[in-house]
């Protein structure tokens, strides 16, 4: 399997350089030249597969000739022994035609895991291969970074630096980052919000002899390697309730827009996916977009589910190559002038497409809370700011006949004081966090501009060397 950019001008590449490569070296995105699917009877052969194994199975045509089967599976295997619970991603009722499907099992809490602790098994298997070395460098709003950390701590052949917005994620999302005090491990709080944390990144993957110079990778959903490793979680739902003969719906509280992209990509390859439900808080730029063809960047605020502040979404990029027939000249164009102007101009006809499959719920505060305490007092289900508003999407849309999946993404006791404001319950932290906020805690603080940033890398790179 080959991948191409989003903006046409970068090299096209393996699954193995696209894994190390991050973003391409045009600023665009990896997506594969074209769309592997399974036929009736593979989808059928998938049913009741171990977790593990479903993954290895879906990841295979995105990793092509790169790794083998078994060593693949076995990848997958160590992947996900971690998880605390048995189904690795276990799907509950909660209302009429109403389901959750739980992704924060894993050692973080949040669904990052799910496709961060395979990154960390690819990684390590490919550098080892290759004998060599990767600096990563990724951006957070709360969860991907501590995530990156817990799969990349303590591995000789990865440096792993994470910038956070300073004060804008809850303590337990800080604090499982920074109290990670493995030598190959930097924290940076960034003076500014996700948005600028994640220019950072870019601007440093857009400098060619830094990035070369430090071996630059990422872990941010930009990496195509993200966006394979979420598939297979939606095709487990699907399965449950009696996919390819039966059609599914998800709802995903969505800002970086990887993981209901992930979900898209599911049905690219044939999984019968009828909806497509984005919840977003009052960053909500993305349903502005489904209701109203209005892509137009707004000031962050801050909300009770920081992990989704956020207004540029980085893979919104790879839905418009897709909508706009993959002219990645017409792609380059629209990107360049949003980030210019503020407004993506997104063609009718692009955007009816997007609004033929996907719909769009924006929840406030006061709105997420009502929904948090709803649902606990209806269905006795705790459900962490951002599943609620996910969940708020999927009731939304639901339709008869039809299971609507809405994706629990965070455990509730990564943000306590929303969950004691709406229900008066302080969930408690698994044992093996039970003492973070008794841990020492390492970061730096750093103001938002690139030369600040890559002269904290180059000091991580040369205290790690
Ligand atoms: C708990 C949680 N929910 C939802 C999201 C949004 O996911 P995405 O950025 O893939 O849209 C994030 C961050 O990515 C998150 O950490
Ligand atoms: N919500 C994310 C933001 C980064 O998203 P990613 O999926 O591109 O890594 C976070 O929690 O950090």
């Amino acid at each position: 399997m080959r991948y191409i950019s989003t903006r046409g001008k970068a090299p096209a590449l393996s699954f193995s350089d696209v894994l190390l490569t991050g973003l391409a070296e045009d600023g665009g995105l990896y997506l594969p030249e074209t769309w592997p699917s399974f036929s009736l009877s593979e989808w059928q052969a998938m049913r009741g597969l171990p977790y593990p194994e479903l993954a290895a199975r879906i990841m295979r045509p995105f990793v092509g000739e790169d790794i083998d089967p078994g060593t693949l599976r076995s990848l997958c295997e160590k992947a996900y022994t971690g998880f605390d619970h048995p189904a690795i991603v276990p799907v509950t009722q909660v209302e009429d035609g109403l389901f959750v499907q739980e992704l924060f099992h894993g050692p973080t809490l949040a669904f990052k895991d799910m496709a961060m602790q395979l990154l960390g098994q690819l990684f390590e298997h490919v550098l080892t291969e290759r004998n060599s070395h990767v600096t990563i460098v990724g951006a957070t709003s709360g969860d991907t970074g501590s995530a990156a950390i817990e799969a990349c701590r303590g591995r000789d052949r990865l440096s792993v630096v994470i910038l956070h917005p300073k004060d804008r994620t809850s303590e337990v999302q800080r604090r499982q980052m920074t109290t990670v005090l493995e030598a190959n491990v930097t924290n940076l709080a960034i003076e500014g919000t996700f948005d600028d944390c994640q220019d950072l990144v870019k601007a440093l993957f857009a400098d060619m002899p830094f990035r070369k110079d430090m071996h630059l990778s990422a872990v941010n959903s930009i990496n195509w390697a993200r966006i394979a490793a979420q598939i297979p979680y939606y095709v487990y739902a699907a399965l449950n309730f009696g996919a390819p003969e039966q059609e599914v719906s998800f709802a995903v509280p969505t800002g970086n827009f990887g993981n209901i992209l992930a979900a898209w990509a599911a049905r690219k390859m044939g999984l019968p996916i009828r909806h497509l439900c984005v919840g977003s808080n009052r960053n909500d730029i993305l349903t502005r977009f489904l209701n109203a063809n209005d892509m137009t960047m707004k000031s962050v605020m801050p909300s009770l589910s920081p992990s989704m502040d956020i207004q540029v979404s980085s893979n919104f990029e790879r839905l418009l190559f897709e909508l706009l027939g993959r002219d990645a000249e017409a792609c380059a164009r629209i990107m360049t002038s949003f980030r210019a102007t503020g407004h993506m101009d997104v063609p009718a006809e692009a955007w009816e497409t997007a609004r033929s499959l996907f719909s769009g719920l924006a929840l406030d505060d006061a709105a997420t809370e009502a929904e948090i305490k709803g649902l606990h007092d209806r269905s006795g289900y705790l459900a962490d700011p951002h599943s609620a508003i996910g969940i708020a999407a999927g009731r939304r849309f639901r339709e008869a006949g039809v299971p609507m999946v809405a994706m629990a993404t965070a455990h509730p006791a990564k943000f306590p004081d929303a969950m004691v404001a709406a229900t008066g319950i302080r969930p408690a932290l698994p044992v093996h966090l039970a003492d973070l906020y008794s841990r020492e805690e390492r970061y730096r603080t750093v103001p938002a501009t690139a030369d600040a940033v890559k002269d904290a890398v180059r000091a991580a790179v040369l205290s790690n060397a």
